[in-house]
């Protein structure tokens, strides 16, 4: 039996635990919040789509109620602020961190062995408060940010080329942020064909400043962040986690010397399985690609800093 909590049952929370639900990743989802009623109303309503959608994983939505969570294989945490048009994500950290570090306390009380995927921005930050303040190993602990950017990436890339986004190779790295993130446009394929090789330098360089404001972009045209491929880039990360798929995903993780930095949470692709992140994997960057992830981790730090001036750690 396996079974998967996400916290926060506002958009991208719900939007993960139906997919989760829907997709049959999990034998059980737990859903939680603490606005009264409001995951055991969003449970109820994916529910009722059993029968339209062909799916039976029991669905549980509770107010606070972190013993309905024990004995978690996973735990998403998605409870925070969403950015507003004109925000950035680090300007959530003074809401958010007090509300992670909280959350993060409660689930271990109850699932001691679940891996961690934080989601609430700023996420690398976050992931880098969760990690510090659980002292959890940094396999069990990580942050999700790499495989949206990255389906982002594929989604405009595809536009450019007028392909299958599915049939498109690449990666986006670095942080989760709109000047951090770094999509490997020279590293990028369709079919194997390298895509500078199909795209001008003028095009590629927008697919790649697309890419990088795409949360900017859909929090502008929404009016809060986005939910639907958030939370389905969740639920990709959970099902390689309970299906111990061993997929590779840029994920946000601990790094002690690979990528030369240490200290820090920031994306890489990782392989992740049932441990979690189970592997990092040593891209050869070339000196430019070299120079925009130290210039993304001193950002990223920057942010981390803000951690101590506000007694978050
Ligand atoms: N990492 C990513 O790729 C990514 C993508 C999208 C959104 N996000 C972030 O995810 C977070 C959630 O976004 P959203 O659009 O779902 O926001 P939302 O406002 O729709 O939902 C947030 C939910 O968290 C709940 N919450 C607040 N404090 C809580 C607590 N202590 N315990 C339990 N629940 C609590 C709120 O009641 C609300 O229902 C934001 O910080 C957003 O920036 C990250
Ligand atoms: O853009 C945001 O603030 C939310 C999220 O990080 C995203 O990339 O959609």
């Amino acid at each position: 039996m396996s079974k998967v909590t996400v916290v926060g049952a506002g958009n991208v929370g719900a939007t993960c635990a139906n997919v989760i639900a829907t997709r049959e990743i999990a034998d059980e989802v737990v859903l939680l919040d603490i606005k009264e009623g409001v995951a055991e109303g969003k449970m109820l309503d994916i529910f009722q789509t059993a029968t339209l959608m062909d799916f039976d994983t029991k669905l549980t939505g509770v107010t606070n109620d972190y013993a309905a969570t024990a004995g978690s294989d996973v735990v998403v945490i998605t409870s925070g602020m969403p950015r507003k048009p004109g925000m950035t994500r680090e300007e959530l950290i003074g809401v958010n961190a007090g509300i992670v570090s909280s959350v993060v306390e409660n689930v271990l009380k109850y699932s001691p062995k679940a891996i961690i995927l934080i989601i609430s921005n700023p996420m690398d930050t976050m992931t880098y408060l969760a990690l510090k303040k659980s002292g959890l190993p940094k396999n069990q602990i990580f942050g999700m940010g790499g495989a949206l950017d990255t389906a982002r990436f594929k989604c405009y890339l595809s536009k450019a080329l007028n392909a299958n986004s599915n049939e498109i190779e690449g990666m986006v790295i670095g942080g989760h942020g709109d000047t951090t993130m770094i999509p490997l446009a020279g590293k990028a394929a369709y079919k194997g064909i390298p895509v500078t090789e199909l795209l001008s330098k003028e095009e590629l360089d927008k697919v790649v400043a697309d890419t990088m404001v795409g949360g900017a972009t859909l929090t502008k045209l929404l009016g809060t962040s986005a939910w639907y491929a958030p939370g389905a880039a969740a639920a990709y990360v959970v099902e390689s986690i309970i299906r111990d798929q061993k997929k590779v995903i840029v994920s946000c993780t601990a790094l002690d010397g690979e990528y030369g930095q240490k200290d820090i949470c920031i994306g890489v692709p990782a392989v992740i399985g049932k441990n979690g992140v189970e592997k990092i994997l040593s891209l050869n960057l070339t000196a430019d690609e070299k120079a925009l992830f130290e210039k993304s981790a001193e950002a990223v730090r920057k942010t981390n800093a803000v951690l101590k001036e506000i007694n978050a750690l």
